[in-house]
């Protein structure tokens, strides 16, 4: 039988930043895909949820916090060997609660990020984090080439901004 061309899947991601622009990262658990691997915590939307709807989930199922509101950031798609994802990042600066494992995952406040290793699709917004977190920070993109938004910035290797 013809099988259809499955579509990306969609993927809510939460950075929560604090006043000092210190981000939160978790650290994929064991049995699932990339298990090691640290990222932003997130995960899949499910049928008809909203994206917003679906990050207060995902941080309440991984973190045991309630996200009170977060700003839409930028989009990434992203093929995978398991998975061909479209990621939809969040930045969040007001949360309820103190972050718990809750999936047994480690995870840990980071300036500059200094765990490893990431998951690929994430690695590239770590320097578009840090316009927003240090506005000051020298960008090694030229100012005539830099783009408004990081979502108009050009894809690297396998991943696409949207
Ligand atoms: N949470 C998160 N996922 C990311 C990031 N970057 C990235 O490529 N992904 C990808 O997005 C997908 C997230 O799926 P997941 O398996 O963690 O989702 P989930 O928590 O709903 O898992 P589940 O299916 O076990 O319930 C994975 O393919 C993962 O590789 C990131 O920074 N954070």
């Amino acid at each position: 039988m013809h099988e259809a061309k499955a579509g990306p899947i969609d993927v809510v991601v939460g950075i929560l930043m604090q006043p000092n622009g210190d981000v939160l990262l978790g650290q994929r658990p064991a049995g699932k895909p990339y298990a090691g691997y640290w990222e932003f915590p997130g995960g899949k939307v499910e049928a008809g949820e909203d994206l917003f709807a679906a990050l207060q989930r995902e941080f309440v199922e991984e973190l045991g916090l309630e996200v009170i509101s977060a700003d839409e950031w930028c989009g990434v798609e992203h093929v995978y060997e398991h998975a061909h994802v479209r990621l939809h990042f969040f930045i969040s600066r007001a949360w309820r609660g103190e972050p718990q494992s809750m999936e047994g995952q480690a995870f840990a406040w980071q300036g500059a990020v200094g765990v490893a290793p990431l998951l690929p699709a994430t690695i590239p917004l770590l320097e578009w984090l840090d316009q927003v977190r240090y506005p000051a920070y020298p960008s090694v993109i030229a100012s005539d080439d830099a783009p408004d938004t990081p979502a108009a910035i050009p894809p690297a290797s396998a991943s696409s901004a949207l």
